[in-house]
């Protein structure tokens, strides 16, 4: 098996790089997208969807798994993979988004974050090296240090605060877990807002601390996409060239576009999945909602040119129907499309850059998901 952290770039195509990273648990090729499995599951599906889909790699979440069923109860279940049936590479994040988008009563200090369970309004505190010892019993591939995501449109001197923070704690996240312990990696992640010069020096402060991969954190937070476009480009060249990159929260087809354009590696969005369960689905002529009118009598599969399950096998009248009766066969069938549609991209994205031809597929991407439409 080849060592987990090798990052092996073979192909670049512009800005964009087409590589692969290992992990204890496989191989991921990249620029890759990462279902969003919050709570142990992709909601709705079951691991041999996932596999038949083309994942590659999910997403699982400290916050909550701390606090439900516990990290210490899945470690002696035998960890995550193990407790979900999945036995492919696990990514998880450290939390510290959630502590602050779901949490309540929290309280930030220099040694952690204390903050109530959205659950039970029970207290907790989180240390960089307590989110490390939750990710270590869940046995993720991929672990995530603690940081603070800024909040769009704090000034400039919290977010250069903010950042000082952020660092301390990824140095004791970076202490509480050496190098390549038990096979699992550990990402930096970069914040700075959205000022350019707080950018660099968050950057230049976490690449200086002996990562296996750098995040963007504090993107996709309520900016607009211009913005957003902005900081990632401003902000990945400060990225070690040698590791993998990793947008965190992105995103919509044409954010992920622009975040490999500009050199990222690896993308998570609940977009895919949580927009499937409302009935938006993403189809190669732009977004479709599946309740539409028009889809009533319509014999037609959702989308001619998709392979998934919904596509070959049902109707757009009866994946309405589903949707319009709230059957619970409506959240499988448009996730398989939805995380289908995602994960064809991504495939689609690494054999343009093999190619030479991402420029192109960008502009015939753009041109149905407008980079200037929601
Ligand atoms: C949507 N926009 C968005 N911007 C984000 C920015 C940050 C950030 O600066 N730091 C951290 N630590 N996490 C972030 C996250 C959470 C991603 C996780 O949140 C969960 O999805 C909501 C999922 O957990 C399975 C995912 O796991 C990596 C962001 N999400
Ligand atoms: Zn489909």
């Amino acid at each position: 098996m080849t060592t987990p952290g090798t990052f092996t770039i073979t192909a670049r195509d512009g800005a964009a790089r087409r590589a692969s990273l290992a992990t204890a648990h496989g191989v991921v090729q990249t620029p890759a997208f990462m279902p969003v499995g919050t709570q142990g599951t992709v909601k709705s599906l079951c691991p041999r969807d996932l596999r038949e889909i083309g994942t590659q790699i999910l997403l699982g979440n400290t916050y909550h798994l701390y606090l439900r069923p516990g990290d210490e109860l899945i470690a002696r279940l035998g960890g995550l993979h193990r407790f979900m049936a999945w036995d492919g590479p696990i990514l998880t994040d450290s939390g510290g988004f959630q502590v602050f988008s779901l949490a309540g009563l929290r309280r930030l200090t220099p040694d952690g974050v204390e903050f109530a369970s959205h659950i039970d309004g029970s207290r907790h505190f989180f240390s960089p090296e307590k989110v490390v010892s939750i990710q270590q019993n869940l046995g993720s591939d991929i672990m995530m240090v603690l940081d603070e995501c800024v909040p769009y449109g704090a000034d400039f001197d919290y977010t250069k605060k903010s950042l000082a923070l952020t660092t301390a704690w990824a140095q004791r996240c970076r202490e509480a877990h050496p190098p390549l312990h038990r096979g699992q990696l550990l990402f930096g992640i970069v914040q700075g807002g959205f000022y350019p010069e707080l950018r660099a020096e968050s950057a230049a402060q976490i690449t200086s601390l002996g990562f296996d991969g750098h995040a963007l954190g504090g993107v996709s937070v309520g900016e607009p996409r211009p913005e957003m476009h902005a900081i990632i480009h401003s902000s990945v060249p400060h990225l070690p060239d040698n590791k993998p990159r990793y947008l965190m929260g992105v995103g919509a087809p044409q954010d992920i576009l622009a975040g490999v354009a500009a050199g990222i590696d690896m993308f998570d969005c609940v977009l895919a999945t949580r927009n499937a369960r409302n009935g938006t689905l993403f189809t190669s002529t732009g977004k479709v909602n599946v309740k539409k009118a028009a889809f009533r009598d319509d014999d037609s599969p959702l989308d001619p040119a998709c392979s998934c399950y919904a596509c070959r096998t049902f109707s757009r009248a009866y994946l309405r129907h589903l949707y319009i009766a709230k059957e619970l066969l409506s959240y499988r069938l448009n996730t398989i499309h939805n995380l289908t549609f995602f994960l064809s991209l991504t495939k689609r994205i690494r054999e343009a850059i093999e190619t030479g031809g991402f420029a192109s597929l960008k502009a015939e991407m753009d041109a149905i998901y407008p980079p200037d439409a929601p």
